[in-house]
């Protein structure tokens, strides 16, 4: 340090207080970058590395960029995932001796970017806080580019930490250290980024202050300390009043349905699953918003439906009046279009960099709210009438800055130009002087071309001389003797100056530079008069929100003809003629197959449903999600009737999101989630699992899939709708009274196979795999090779069953279980019938020899041979061992014999199968 230059002295100190962002120090018109930011920001930014002395033995790296073009440069390290602490001169040059003071005004992040430039206009920019006390987690979301701050807290629960925060999609997440780990394995692989800090640091007082003692005194212990932690994060890194933070809405997490981040995603609810794009999305779909605000709430609509039944018919009822009154919607729509966005200008404002631009935005949008309100107060609907009347005009502010502003106001806010005429007295002496100077010099050219009779003579004005008068070298000689006073001798022309003009020069120059200062002062005035009215604004800009996303559903749905839900308080879901709504929407020429969904608690409530690939299973499962959540935001629904109930929760595990979570297999990804739903899934809640046990072996797979069905359907209760490839599932149906199997319908002509995408009861018989592989463009040869292998494969089942008749135990049923302890009888049949059965009816086990010679290459041979043994292949060395005889398979069978189905998790089972197959295998 002792060797340092005094300036780097100073960069070192400062630094010392930003250790963890990029530190931009300002030195004249440069933001410069030190040591070890210097090389990460010359790399990230592809800016040249330099060096200077800073008094160390070598020259210390650095890298700058101009201060004013260091907006761009910012939002880059920001994107990239840096933080950028900004260091500014807080002292005009000269005002003391020696160094120039120098300060960190503000530490910019992911999460408290203000700058629309890097901030989606139609979505939020979330910053998290996760704090755990009490016994509780708590979570606080800010976005403060627009003000909002929601909180809410639970009981601790990994799983729901996981879920509230997905909702939030932030960029940026701070609090307990643990939380965030965990948010960092678990969330930030779906999301594109997240920036951890871990922050412990709050006081009360600050957040206490800032929200007034009111709402403070109705948070709970433990939402305090969240919102006291955040709030303190956003002081110490923004380093200025936060005045757009003035509400913090707490709602309680049984307010809304549950769905936990993959859920969300597998419905592809704000952006699809593959591309991550919103095209293609339920969000994408709904979006006739007109305004940012409205588009944003819609998206935490989406994310977040509801759960209480007075409040969603509320919104229904908003949504039919604007649906079948066309009049009334095109009216809103009007009103709405001119309305900008209120929130991220409020923010601007609250922030300090609102222009004159940003305030005639605010002074037309308010222009419309007058007009909004009346088309809603008369509209008939109770919901648009209640919004409306609690929507203030803020008439006074539309006024003031009407009053004050010019209608197109220049870009900054200190050059002048902002403030009308008429506003402000001594500014209009100002101008007055101004013009008349300026006039003047206007009048002088003709005048001066008409005493000295030089056509060619010029006024002008240039920066560093000021004004001139300006006649070229042919015509000196024309200048009457000592006229002109002469200034600046140019190549083929000389300037000059008079005395009265450098008096009106600087009258106008004076003037002018008054006229600024003056305008600046007074558009500060009228910003801080905006600041002031900022609660109203925000409840203001709510309410537009609120509407606009009425009319955004009462378009989609008019246009898409889906129909209003009728809710429910009681436990059945009926739906005519369901439609997927995007799935339609992006087929061509109405060609959607609808289907209808019957769930009831007196009839069936599962409905496992087999059917080839490519069917329209998925696709259907997802349509009876969609249905219900679009019922439980306000929005009406794509079928021709829906009685839909109020879900409190849907589970999905539909594949296609497991590759986000990188490391872990499919099978162990879909074992976890479905642990996670037996523990937590209601009666109220809906289950969609796809290809149930899919992961693993099929035996393994089907015995899984048993176990989870018989779970949901006698410990749980709740609605479910199941797709597998296991035909054989389907016996299910006649032990489980609450299951009904469906399937998807397929018509078969010649070798040709047609998906009607009409789900029919009873269950499929093929999978038509083969059938998709070939119209999937696999060679011919691999295509015939499979139908060859498949025909093989069921020949041989079918000689099992045959076995049955001549005494070659491969009854379903016939494994040396007792008939009282066997509890998956149907499973043991699967293994029989593809693999060879563990044991035959004689307690004889049928051991597979391993083919050493053969090489077992054709799939057709091994399974005859497996199955028939040393009866059918002598030759192939296939012998019997007395089983029951054997003490490890008297254990194996005695663990078995003790293992409870029905009381056991999904894992514990895997993890007692996985056992009895590695003892299987060791035998
Ligand atoms: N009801 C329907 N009407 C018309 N087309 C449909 C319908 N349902 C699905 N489809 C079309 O069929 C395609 C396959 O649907 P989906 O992915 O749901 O099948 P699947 O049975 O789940 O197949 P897999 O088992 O291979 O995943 C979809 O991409 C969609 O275009």
């Amino acid at each position: 340090m002792a060797t340092l230059t005094p300036m780097m002295q100073q960069y070192v100190k400062i630094k010392e207080e930003a250790k963890d962002a990029i530190l931009f120090f300002r030195l004249g018109d440069f933001y410069e970058i030190f040591f070890d930011d210097a090389i990460t920001a010359s790399r990230e930014l592809e800016i040249t590395l330099t060096g200077r002395n800073a008094g160390l033995e070598e020259k210390a790296p650095m890298c700058g960029v101009p201060y004013h073009a260091a907006e761009g440069y910012v939002q880059r390290l920001i994107e990239k995932g840096y933080k950028v602490a900004i260091c500014e001169q807080v002292e005009t040059p000269g005002e003391s001796k020696g160094m120039m003071r120098r300060e960190i005004v503000r530490v910019v992040t992911p999460g408290t970017l203000m700058e629309s430039r890097a901030l989606g206009e139609k979505s939020n920019n979330y910053l998290v806080c996760v704090t755990r006390s009490h016994g509780m987690m708590a979570i606080a979301a800010c976005d403060l580019s627009t003000g909002d701050l929601h909180v809410t807290s639970a009981p601790e629960s990994e799983e729901w930490l996981k879920g509230e925060v997905g909702v939030y999609q932030p960029v940026e997440a701070i609090g307990d250290a643990q939380l965030l780990q965990l948010l960092e394995s678990q969330i930030a692989p779906l999301e594109r980024r997240l920036v951890c800090t871990p922050w412990e640091k709050g006081k009360e007082d600050g957040a206490r202050e800032q929200f007034g003692e009111a709402s403070w005194a109705r948070l709970d212990e433990e939402r305090r300390i969240c919102v006291a932690r955040l709030f303190a994060y956003l002081a110490e890194t923004q380093k200025r009043a936060l005045g757009q933070l003035t509400k913090i809405s707490v709602y309680e997490p049984n307010h809304y349905m549950i769905l936990d981040p993959f859920t969300r995603r597998n419905l592809e609810l704000t952006e699809t699953v593959r591309e991550r794009s919103k095209k293609g999305s339920l969000l994408w779909l709904l979006d006739r918003t007109k305004t940012s605000m409205g588009a944003r709430t819609l998206r935490r609509w989406i994310d977040k439906p509801l759960l209480q039944r007075s409040a969603i018919e509320d919104r229904l009822e908003a949504v039919e009046y604007l649906h079948r009154d066309l009049i009334l919607r095109g009216d809103v729509q009007e009103a709405l279009r001119e309305i900008y966005d209120l929130e991220r200008l409020v923010g601007r404002v609250a922030f300090g960099s609102a222009n004159g631009r940003d305030l005639i935005a605010l002074r037309d949008s308010l222009i419309q709210i007058p007009a909004l309100k009346a088309v809603c107060l008369n509209s008939g609907s109770q919901t648009l009438a209640a919004t409306a009347k609690r929507m203030d005009e803020c008439a006074d502010l539309a006024e003031a800055i009407a009053a004050a502003v010019t209608d197109e106001p220049p870009v900054s806010v200190r050059d002048g130009g902002l403030i009308r005429k008429g506003y402000h007295e001594h500014l209009d002496q100002l101008r007055e002087a101004s013009v008349n100077g300026k006039r003047w010099i206007a009048e002088l050219e003709a005048e001066e071309r008409r005493i000295t009779g030089i056509r060619s003579l010029k006024v002008g004005y240039n920066k560093v001389f000021g004004y001139y008068i300006e006649v070229t070298r042919a015509n000196l000689a024309q200048l009457p003797e000592g006229r002109y006073e002469r200034k600046q001798t140019m190549s083929n022309a000389e300037r000059y100056i008079t005395p009265e003009l450098k008096e009106k020069e600087s009258l106008i120059l004076e003037a002018e530079e008054k006229m600024a200062d003056l305008e600046y002062g007074l558009f500060l005035e009228l910003r801080e008069q905006v600041a002031e009215r900022i609660p109203r604004l925000k409840a203001l800009a709510e309410r537009v929100a609120e509407t606009d996303v009425y009319q955004a559903f009462a378009e989609a749905s008019a246009e898409k003809s889906f129909v209003r839900p009728q809710l429910h308080d009681g436990y059945d879901l009926s739906v005519d003629n369901g439609r997927h709504p995007v799935v339609e929407a992006v087929m061509e020429g109405g060609s959607f197959v609808a289907n209808a969904t019957d769930l009831a608690e007196q009839g069936a409530n599962i409905m496992l449903i087999t059917g080839p690939n490519m069917a329209g299973k998925s696709t259907y499962m997802r349509q009876v999600a969609l249905i219900s959540i679009m019922a439980q935001i306000g929005c009406f629904v794509p079928a021709d009737r829906a009685n839909v109930p109020l879900l409190d929760r849907i589970f999905t595990r539909i594949g296609a999101a497991d590759d986000l979570v990188g490391g872990q297999s499919t099978f162990m990804v879909e074992m976890a989630d479905i642990q996670v739903m037996t523990q937590q899934a209601t009666k109220d809640s809906l289950i969609i699992i796809d290809e149930l046990g899919r992961g693993t072996s099929t035996s393994e797979g089907m015995a899984i899939a048993q176990a989870v069905i018989e779970h949901v359907h006698e410990s749980i209760g709740c609605k479910a709708l199941v797709s597998t490839h296991f035909h054989e599932l389907a016996h299910l149906e006649e032990s489980l009274p609450r299951l009904q199997n469906y399937c998807m319908a397929v018509r078969e002509s010649g070798d040709k196979v047609t998906f009607l995408r009409k789900l029919v009861a009873g269950a499929a018989s093929t999978s038509y795999g083969i059938y998709c592989a070939r119209l999937a463009g696999l060679p011919g040869s691999i295509i015939d090779r499979a139908y060859g292998l498949l025909q093989g494969f069921e020949q041989a089942a079918a000689e099992v069953a045959a076995g049955q008749a001549t005494g070659v135990s491969v009854a379903p049923n016939s494994v040396s279980v007792p008939e009282e302890d066997r509890k998956q009888p149907d499973i043991i049949r699967e293994e029989t019938s593809l693999m060879a059965s563990p044991a035959d009816q004689d307690g004889t086990r049928i051991t597979e020899q391993k083919q050493t010679d053969t090489a077992a290459t054709d799939a057709d041979e091994v399974v005859q041979l497996s199955i028939f043994g040393d009866e059918e292949h002598p030759a192939k060395s296939i012998h019997a061992v007395p089983a029951k005889e054997d003490p490890k398979v008297k254990k194996m069978l005695q663990r078995v014999r003790d293992v409870d189905v029905m009381n056991m998790t999904p894992l514990q089972a895997m993890q007692i199968l996985n056992e009895l197959k590695l003892e299987a295998q060791r035998l």
